[in-house]
């Protein structure tokens, strides 16, 4: 792979500001999803190297803390130019490891810096209150101080704005940071700490973990009486285990967990329009978000035109290696990925689901799975529970407005959802109804840095980004002053 700045591929974990090993030499591999090649190795970091990262952190934490807002702005700013000044590296490094189109990598890596951008301005609007007292002789006040030490746990679909998302708003806030990034996806991690590191973020204020034991790493950061804060975004099943870990020491959790998305198109729907939202957030990143849509309602009267015209467009679609120019679809991140798809799609064929397009691995073969419509979806398949993570549109079919919103809401989940639909009182009405964290109208891509991201029931606790996002990482501290 070419990059303009070598540099920036590293295989060392970053530690207190030094590019470390594993204390007994091991390394673990990172492979390229497209070829199933090896492509790196980096250090296979276990409870010992965790601690010292904790260590890093909790020393670097004072010195953090006392410089003014203004000061960690303007680290921050710096590094946020570095990254977009490195964009082009930084999605190859992305493409390489994850997968996705190289135009998407570009994409994720303006998205990654918009927080670092957004929170290094919102780290100075940490105000807090004065509070009329009830008696003459007392004055109350508010303050926000940073919570501390920070952990956060990451995965591979999006290597560089999951972890911008949590360390941008923690360190804006005065908090220190230890991550730990998924297995597959290492490199985009360490490449952001090379400029974090040039940008001169201090020694020990970010530290970088890298693992192919998560749950060795993670029993530390969740029970390490030093962390005051975990933010994880994953699966719903891990983040379960992790909040129960991070009850042993009360630590503050924020969790982005798995989701059901419905994306719901009523007959009086702008059709093209519910296309294009389809295709965006169910294909991008070849489906594997937590916010992708995961069942299509679809009203009766405009089902069979929705299906027709969805199944054509994504026939249409370039399966390839993220390097090849045009490709939208990449590989899915593993063999494990693409298995769990076939599944879920053998499970729905055999319950009478059939195929207008797609329903099969891709014959390019190892990670590549062909972008499928099914019809005739219903409820008691398993497609209809589980969080798909792969480029499958499954469409139900309903009849009304309450059967929409029953089948929408029928989910352990509560992330994201989508309905399309012209009619204003409908419009209203569905929006209040569903229940989740965050609601498309008429719109498929939600995501952005200025808006709370984070979900209800299973999907999860806490808001990233939008001024909510430095709440996460601040506690509240009230003074009473008596004696006046
Ligand atoms: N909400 C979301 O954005 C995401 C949802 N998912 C859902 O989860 C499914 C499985 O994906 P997967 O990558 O396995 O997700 P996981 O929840 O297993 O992984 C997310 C992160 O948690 C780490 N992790 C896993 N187990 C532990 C543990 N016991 N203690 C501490 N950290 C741990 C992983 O490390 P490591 O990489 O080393 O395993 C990774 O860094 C997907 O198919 C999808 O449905 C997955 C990713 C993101
Ligand atoms: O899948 C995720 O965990 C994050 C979704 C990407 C986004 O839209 O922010």
């Amino acid at each position: 792979m070419q990059l303009h700045d070598r540099s920036l591929m590293k295989s060392m974990a970053y530690i207190g500001g030094n590019w470390v090993s594993a204390e007994e030499g091991i390394t673990h591999a990172v492979f390229n999803p497209s070829t199933g090649k090896e492509i790196a190795r980096v250090p296979d970091l276990g409870a010992k190297e965790t601690e010292r990262a904790i260590a890093a952190a909790q020393t670097s934490l004072p010195g953090w803390r006392e410089k003014t807002a203004k000061e960690r702005s303007r680290l921050l700013r710096c590094w946020h130019d570095l990254i977009m000044a490195n964009q082009d590296d930084l999605a190859r490094i992305m493409t390489f490891e994850q997968g996705k189109p190289l135009a998407e990598a570009r994409s994720e890596v303006a998205y990654g810096a918009s927080f670092i951008e957004w929170f290094a301005e919102e780290g100075k609007r940490v105000y807090g209150e004065i509070i009329p007292s009830p008696t003459s002789d007392k004055r109350l006040f508010v303050t926000k101080q940073a919570i501390g030490v920070t952990a956060a746990i990451t995965p591979w679909n999006f290597p560089i704005a999951m972890i911008t998302r949590k360390v941008a708003p923690a360190l804006a806030a005065g908090c220190t940071s230890v991550v730990k990034p998924a297995e597959a996806t290492p490199l985009s991690a360490l490449a952001l700490a090379e400029l974090a590191s040039r940008a001169g973020i201090p020694p020990g204020v970010l530290n970088i973990v890298t693992t192919s034991r998560p749950s060795v790493v993670g029993d530390v950061l969740t029970t390490h009486p030093s962390v005051k804060k975990l933010s994880f975004t994953g699966s719903t099943r891990v983040g379960k285990i992790l909040m129960a870990q991070c009850a042993s020491t009360v630590k503050r959790v924020s969790l982005e967990l798995g989701g059901n998305a419905p994306f719901i198109v009523f007959d009086d729907a702008d059709l093209d329009a519910a296309i294009r939202g389809a295709l965006a957030s169910k294909y991008r990143n070849a489906g594997q978000t937590c916010v992708c849509a995961n069942r299509f309602l679809v009203q009766d009267g405009i089902y069979d035109a929705f299906a027709a015209k969805l199944s054509a467009a994504v026939a249409d679609m370039k399966v390839d290696d993220g390097f090849t120019p045009g490709a939208q679809i990449g590989p899915l991140i593993n063999k494990a990925a693409i298995d769990k798809v076939h599944h879920l799609v053998a499970d729905a064929l055999a319950k009478g689901a059939k195929v207008l397009t797609g329903g099969r691995r891709h014959e390019k073969g190892g990670n590549f799975y062909t972008p499928t419509v099914l019809t005739d979806v219903t409820t008691g398949m398993d497609i209809a529970r589980e969080e798909i993570f792969g480029p499958i549109a499954p469409l139900f079919r309903f009849k009304s407005d309450a059967e929409a919103i029953q089948l929408a809401n029928d989910t352990a989940y509560g992330l994201a959802s989508y309905f399309y639909s012209r009619d204003i009182n409908r419009i209203w009405r569905v929006a209040e109804q569903l229940e989740y964290g965050m609601v498309g109208v008429n719109e498929g891509m939600i995501s952005n840095e200025v808006a709370p991201f984070g979900g209800i029931k299973e999907s999860g606790i806490g808001r990233e980004g939008s001024h909510h996002g430095i709440d996460e990482y601040l506690q509240i501290k009230y003074i009473c002053m008596g004696g006046m």
